[in-house]
């Protein structure tokens, strides 16, 4: 071997010693953090300082090592920096594999403890009452529209939206063997049948459909019925063991939803972020024009605006809306507070990191 190298190699060794050990000092310091946010019963799993230390390793970096690859050896190191201290407890619509699960785990890494609960109301009395730090609740679907259970219960239960994630969304249909000629009945979610009408009614026109409380829990019933297939997600195939009889069967394509992460926690500016809020104005002419002139004037970009029926007194409505920016950003500070003057109720429900659409 060319002599050459051996320096080289040497100097690697030693780099690779010192990595080593900033590794483990990072580590005490994380435990260290984690002892401290514990003694002061703050949650420890912080995604917003996450964020922020992405940024900058990234921008110190300057290009130079491969960015895809920078990211994710970091995300890992703070993973289990976060892995070592109190695992965050997260509560999502079970059974496991439904998609709420799946994006729990995306969101939070499978280092958490994740609590599987039986309906969306459950989640946010988990994080009522504490026995889970977050929850993980879907709030709106690209086809199907609002989740009307999540904009209720946010309301109702003063809970703080922490973080929200896009999960795209794909049907597979599974079952023991894998043939098609082997099903005798399917089932799965309404939303999940409705989705998949189509091609069903193409290849499997004459086989019963029935509808089951997720898709998660169609795919737990296949895996001891073998004249039952589910239609569910990849995670489900897994989880029981199902074999795939066909993949990607919804009708449409591009179908995603959106997830919101509830907590008590209010999550600190990253420089992208979203605010949630809730708003009801006067029931008279331009009442909601001046509402949403605070925002055009501030140049300050909506993402959405919703309307519920307000529950108190029939026939009237109350607003939810996401724009772009956090509450301690100036402008949207300003903007909130002038908005109050042209409405009966301003309820801010939480500013975080802002989502990738998939
Ligand atoms: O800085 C903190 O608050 C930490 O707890 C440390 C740390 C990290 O490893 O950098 C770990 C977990 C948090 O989610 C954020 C950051």
């Amino acid at each position: 071997m060319d002599k050459k190298l051996f320096p080289l190699r040497a100097r690697i060794d030693q780099i690779d010693a010192e990595i080593i050990k900033l590794l483990k000092e990072r580590l005490k310091l994380a435990q260290e953090i984690g002892r401290i946010k514990e003694s002061k019963g703050v949650q420890t799993f912080d995604l917003g300082r996450e964020k922020q230390i992405l940024k900058r390793v990234l921008e110190l970096n300057q290009g130079v090592f491969p960015e895809e690859t920078l990211k994710i050896i970091y995300s890992e190191i703070i993973r289990a920096c976060r892995a070592s201290q109190e695992k965050p407890r997260v509560a999502f619509l079970g059974p496991e594999a439904t998609f709420s699960h799946i994006a729990a785990q995306h969101y939070f890494g499978t280092s958490a403890q994740f609590i599987p609960v039986e309906t969306i109301i459950d989640v946010f009395e988990e994080v009522s009452s504490e026995r889970a730090h977050f929850g993980v609740v879907p709030i709106e679907n690209s086809i199907e529209g609002v989740v009307a259970t999540t904009l209720d219960a946010i309301y109702e239960y003063g809970l703080k939206v922490c973080g929200e994630i896009y999960e795209a969304i794909s049907h597979h249909l599974m079952n023991q063997t894998g043939r098609l000629e082997d099903i005798k009945k399917i089932l799965s979610h309404p939303q999940a049948i409705a989705q998949c009408r189509k091609w069903l009614r193409k290849k499997l026109p004459s086989v019963p459909i029935e509808t089951v409380s997720s898709t998660a829990f169609a795919a737990k019933w296949a895996a001891v019925d073998e004249t039952v297939a589910a239609i569910a997600s990849l995670m489900a195939a897994k989880i029981y063991h199902l074999q795939i009889v066909a993949k990607n069967i919804e009708d449409l394509k591009g179908n995603s939803t959106r997830f919101w992460i509830i907590g008590k926690v209010e999550m600190p500016p990253t420089g992208e972020d979203k605010t949630s809020l809730i708003f009801s104005v006067a029931d008279k002419p331009g009442a909601l024009f001046e509402v949403l002139k605070c925002f055009a004037e501030r140049k300050i970009n909506l993402t959405k605006i919703e309307s519920r029926p307000s529950k108190n007194e029939p026939w009237k409505y109350i607003f939810f809306l996401d724009c772009e920016g956090h509450i301690k950003d100036q402008e949207v500070s300003n903007c909130l507070e002038e908005m109050q003057k042209y409405c009966i109720q301003v309820v801010w429900l939480g500013s975080y990191p802002k989502g990738r659409q998939v």
